[in-house]
């Protein structure tokens, strides 16, 4: 794993909410994070919580594709990913090949906010350790 750990951040329409106040109650965590996140996502990330985060496409427009991509090749750490469970999505395929492409690679993923507790609390002790790593 990097030193930074490298986030990516996805929510679908009616859990963005609940993403950006969960991302704002754990700034701390956050903004030593190198982030990652679908358009729209991202877009609101970045105009509500002030955060610096490289965005790719809208979900439904190959966006969980491409962040799918940065995990096969290594590049993200943790993933917490919103899901809506209780509306279709047109581009559900791309939804289950971020999750399936998580498994191939053993990445920690959250897809609720009871599992995104824990997994900023290990992103938090990662930071912890690389801190006390330095001295
Ligand atoms: O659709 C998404 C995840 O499947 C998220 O995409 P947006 O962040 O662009 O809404």
């Amino acid at each position: 794993m990097s030193k930074i750990p490298r986030v990516a951040l996805i929510a679908h329409d009616k859990k963005k909410i609940d993403l950006i106040m969960f991302v704002r109650e754990h700034l701390d965590v956050f903004k030593n994070c190198r982030l990652y996140a679908t358009s729209t996502t991202g877009n609101l990330l970045k105009e509500k919580v002030k955060l610096e985060l490289t965005s790719f496409k809208s979900g439904p427009l190959g966006g969980d594709l491409q962040i799918g991509s940065l995990i096969a090749n290594d590049e993200v750490d943790f993933v917490i990913f919103l899901r809506d469970p209780l509306t279709a999505q047109p581009h559900e395929p791309d939804v289950t090949a971020l999750l399936r492409v998580c498994d191939v690679h053993n990445k920690p993923l959250a897809t609720n906010l009871a599992t995104a507790e824990a997994l900023v609390m290990e992103i938090g002790r990662f930071l912890d350790s690389s801190d006390s790593g330095k001295e």
